[in-house]
C-alpha cells in the first residue's frame, strides 16, 4: 500500500503537470490546484523531491524586519491578544512580510523544536516560490483569508501542517504582509478550521486598523459601524480626516464598501462620500459620542453609528472651547484641543538624550533656533534618528499644534512626486483626482515640512522647491495663481550634500537656503548615553510586547560594546529579536543577535561598560540597587508588581514619589490607562 506521502506526490504530479488552463473554479480545490500548477510549472519545484522550509540567517531577516519596524509592533500586540484565545488548541502565529518571510512568531515555547523543525519560526520563507504551495505564500498569491489543511500543501514535508492565513494591508492598500495561525496537528476534516478562519480574519482587521490609527494618529478619524454600542471598538469602516473634512485616509473596510482605492477616496470631502454636513462632523468631534450616520444613495441606505476619534496628543475627551481659525472657520481637529500637553512639549527635546555632551549641546542649539523661521537641515547616519528629532523639533516649537508633514523624498515614486508636493488642480493631469489635491506643501502651512533624504530630490524638483523657499508661495499643477504658505522646512539627509553638490546632483543654491543652520546627529556609537538608550528602548519594548523582563549585565556589555552601523534603529531591532528569543526569561547575551553578541568590543565601549564582576549574574537592573538610578527594567517591573500605584511602588524601592516619577519620564514609561 503506498504512504500517504507518495500518493500525496502521486497527486501534486498528476494535477501540476496538467494543462494551468485545465484548472478553473474559485472554491478551495481550485485554488490549491492552480497553485501545484504554479509551483510546478512557474517556479520549477519539483513534488517528488520533498524539502523542509529554507531559513533565512538572523542578519537577513533583521533587514526584513527593519522595513517594517512600526507595523511590527502593532501587530505583535494583536498576535498576543490572539494567541492567548488558541494556544490551548494547540495553534502558534506567524507574521511574515509581503516576501513570505517570517518577522515575528508566538508559539509554545515547549514545542519549539517541533515548531522549529516544521518552518514555523522566525526567518522561514513561506514565498510560494520556494515553499511551494502553502497558508502564506498562497495567500500572497490569492489576497485572501486562505485554509490551506494538511494535503493541500505543495511539499510533502507540510501535509501533517494546517495553516489559515489572512492578508495584512497599509492604508493605502498596499499588501504589508500576512497573519497565519498554524498547528502541527489538527482533526483531518478541512471544516475543524472554520472557525480559526474566522478569528484569523477579524485579527487581521483589528490589526490593520490599528496600524491605521497609528498612521493616522495626528489627525481625526471617523469610524462607523452597524453595531449599536461597539463602534469606538468594532467599527469597520475609518476615515482619517483633515481640519477641512477632507479624506487624508481610507481602511480596508471603507474601501471595500466605496469599492474604490484608497487614492480614489483620498481628497474627496467626505461630506460628499457621506450623507453627512460639516456642522454634524463638529458636533461629533466635539461630544466624542456615537451618533447616526447614513450611507450610500437615495436608493439603498444604510444606517451606521459613527463616532469621531480625536487626534492622539489631542487633550481630553471633554469638550472644549471651540478654536476658530483666521477666516472664522471651525477647523475639525481642532474642535477638541489637539496642542500637545505644555509639559510634554518641553520635555520633547529633552526626552531624546541621556548624559551625552554632543547630543546636549545638538539639543540647546536646538532649542535656540526651532522658532527662529531659519531652515534646518538635519545630517546623520541612517538609523540615527533624524526623523525622530525633527518630530520633537516641531513638537517643541510654537507651531506644534498646527500640521507636521512629513515626506520620504527617495520612496515617492519620481512621477509622483511633483503632485504630491505642489499639488493640482480638477483635471490637471491624468490618473488625478477629480476634484484636484492640495500638496503636502500647502499642507504644511504654518506647521513643518519634514523633507526626509533631500539628497535624492530629482535636480528638476530641486528647482520648483527652491522658488517655493524663496518666494513663499506654491503654485500648483494646472493653477494659475500661485498659493501663499508660512514653510518651516526641516531637512534630512544621511548623504554629504557637499559631495552631491560636487557631483552635480544637488544645487548648491538650495543646499544654502535649506541648511540655514545645520544640525549633526551623532552616530550611536559615538554616544556617551548609549546606557541610556539601551535601558529606554528596552522598557520600550518589553512594554509594547507585555514581558515584565529584566537585561543580564552580560547582555548589556555587549550592546554597549558593539559599533551599531544601523544605529538607534539597528538597536531597537536587536532589542526586539532578544525579548523575542527570551520570552519570559531575563535577556542574556545568547538572546542577543549573533552579530551583536560575537562582535569584538571597542576599547572606548569596553571601557564604559560594567565591569565583568560578580554583579554579571544579576540582572542589570539589581546591579544598580546602590546607585541613585534604578534601572528602566527593574523600575518597569515594580511597576506593574504594584499595579502602577505609584506610592507603594516607591515604597518598595526606597525612593519618594517624585523620584519614580522623575525616572519614569526618563525613561519614557507611560502609565498603560494614559497611553
Ligand atoms: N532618541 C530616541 N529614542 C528612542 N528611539 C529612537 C530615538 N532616536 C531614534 N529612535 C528609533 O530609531 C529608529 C530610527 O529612527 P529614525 O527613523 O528617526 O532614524 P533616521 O535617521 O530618520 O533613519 P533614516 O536615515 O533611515 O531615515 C526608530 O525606530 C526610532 O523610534
Amino acid at each position: 500500500m503506498p504512504s500517504v506521502r507518495s500518493s500525496h506526490i502521486d497527486n501534486v504530479v498528476r494535477i501540476g503537470s496538467s494543462a494551468a488552463s485545465s484548472v478553473s473554479g474559485a472554491g478551495p480545490q481550485a485554488i490549491f490546484h492552480k497553485s501545484w500548477t504554479r509551483c510546478m510549472q512557474q517556479h520549477g519545484l519539483d513534488p517528488t523531491r520533498p524539502t523542509p522550509t529554507r531559513i533565512l540567517p538572523s542578519s537577513l531577516v533583521r533587514d526584513h524586519q527593519q522595513r517594517m519596524d512600526g507595523f511590527m509592533r502593532v501587530a505583535r500586540a494583536g498576535m498576543q491578544d490572539l494567541y492567548r484565545r488558541v494556544a490551548d488548541l494547540g495553534y502558534m502565529l506567524l507574521l511574515t512580510d509581503a516576501d513570505g518571510v517570517t518577522v515575528d512568531y508566538i508559539g509554545n515555547p515547549a514545542s519549539e523544536p517541533q515548531l522549529k523543525a516544521a518552518g514555523l519560526y522566525i526567518g522561514a520563507d513561506w514565498n510560494e516560490a520556494h515553499a511551494g504551495t502553502c497558508g502564506v505564500g498562497t495567500c500572497l498569491v490569492e489576497q485572501a483569508t486562505i485554509i490551506c489543511h494538511q494535503a493541500e500543501h505543495f511539499d510533502a514535508t507540510h501535509i501533517g501542517l494546517t495553516c489559515t492565513a489572512a492578508p495584512l494591508r497599509a492604508p493605502n492598500g498596499q499588501l504589508l504582509g500576512v497573519l497565519d495561525v498554524s498547528a502541527l496537528h489538527s482533526p483531518e476534516a478541512r471544516e475543524s478550521q472554520h472557525l480559526v478562519q474566522h478569528l484569523t480574519a477579524m485579527y487581521a482587521q483589528m490589526i490593520e486598523d490599528a496600524n491605521f490609527l497609528r498612521c493616522f494618529a495626528r489627525h481625526a478619524v471617523l469610524r462607523l459601524g452597524t453595531v449599536p454600542g461597539l463602534v469606538e471598538v468594532s467599527g469597520d469602516v475609518m476615515f482619517a480626516l483633515d481640519d477641512d473634512g477632507v479624506v487624508c485616509g481610507a481602511n480596508t473596510g471603507a474601501r471595500r464598501r466605496f469599492g474604490g482605492h484608497a487614492a480614489d477616496l483620498v481628497g474627496q470631502p467626505l461630506t460628499q462620500l457621506l450623507d453627512i454636513g460639516m456642522d454634524a462632523l463638529r458636533s461629533m468631534a466635539r461630544s466624542g459620542a456615537p451618533e447616526p450616520v447614513a450611507l450610500g444613495g437615495p436608493q439603498r441606505r444604510e444606517q451606521f453609528q459613527g463616532v469621531m476619534i480625536p487626534p492622539r496628543g489631542g487633550g481630553t475627551a471633554a469638550p472644549g472651547p471651540v478654536a476658530t481659525d483666521a477666516d472664522g472657520r471651525e477647523p475639525l481637529a481642532l474642535a477638541r484641543d489637539r496642542r500637545p500637553a505644555a509639559g510634554a512639549r518641553h520635555d520633547a527635546l529633552d526626552r531624546l538624550l541621556g548624559d551625552d555632551a554632543v547630543m546636549r549641546g545638538l539639543v540647546d542649539q536646538s532649542k535656540r533656533l526651532v522658532d527662529s523661521h531659519v531652515h534646518l537641515l538635519i545630517r546623520g547616519e541612517t538609523g540615527a534618528g533624524k526623523e525622530v528629532l525633527a518630530r520633537a523639533l516641531h513638537a517643541y516649537s510654537a507651531r506644534a499644534a498646527q500640521p507636521f508633514v512629513a515626506v520620504n523624498c527617495a520612496s515617492i515614486p519620481e512621477s509622483l512626486i511633483e503632485s504630491e508636493l505642489f499639488g493640482y488642480t480638477p483635471g490637471s493631469f491624468t490618473g488625478g483626482k477629480s476634484k484636484g489635491m492640495k500638496g503636502l506643501i500647502a499642507q504644511s502651512d504654518g506647521g513643518t515640512l519634514f523633507l526626509d533624504e533631500i539628497g535624492d530630490m530629482p535636480l528638476a524638483l530641486q528647482t520648483r522647491l527652491l522658488r517655493v523657499l524663496a518666494e513663499s508661495e506654491v503654485l500648483p499643477l494646472g493653477a494659475e495663481r500661485p498659493i501663499a504658505v508660512r514653510l518651516n522646512v526641516i531637512a534630512a539627509t544621511h548623504r554629504d550634500l557637499r559631495e552631491a553638490i560636487a557631483a552635480g546632483s544637488f544645487r548648491e543654491d538650495l543646499y544654502y537656503r535649506l541648511a540655514g543652520a545645520t544640525l549633526a546627529l551623532p552616530p550611536l556609537r559615538a554616544r556617551a548615553d548609549r546606557q541610556f538608550l539601551i535601558e529606554k528602548l528596552f522598557a520600550e519594548e518589553a512594554q509594547t510586547l507585555g514581558l515584565d523582563t529584566a537585561l543580564h549585565a552580560d547582555a548589556l556589555h555587549s550592546l554597549l560594546a558593539y559599533d551599531w552601523p544601523g544605529n538607534i534603529r539597528e538597536l531597537r531591532n536587536a532589542l526586539r529579536f532578544a525579548l523575542a528569543q527570551a520570552g519570559d526569561r531575563p535577556v542574556g547575551v545568547a538572546d542577543l543577535p549573533l552579530e551583536v553578541s560575537s562582535a569584538p568590543g571597542r576599547r572606548e565601549a569596553a571601557s564604559t561598560a560594567p565591569a565583568p564582576t560578580a554583579h554579571d549574574a544579576r540582572p542589570a537592573a539589581e546591579a544598580d540597587e546602590a546607585t541613585e538610578d534604578i534601572g528602566a527594567a527593574r523600575l518597569l517591573h515594580a511597576l506593574k508588581a504594584h499595579r502602577w500605584n505609584i506610592a507603594s511602588t516607591a515604597r518598595a524601592l526606597q525612593r519618594c514619589r517624585a523620584t519614580i516619577y522623575r525616572q519614569m519620564k526618563r525613561y519614557g514609561i507611560t502609565q498603560p490607562h494614559l497611553l
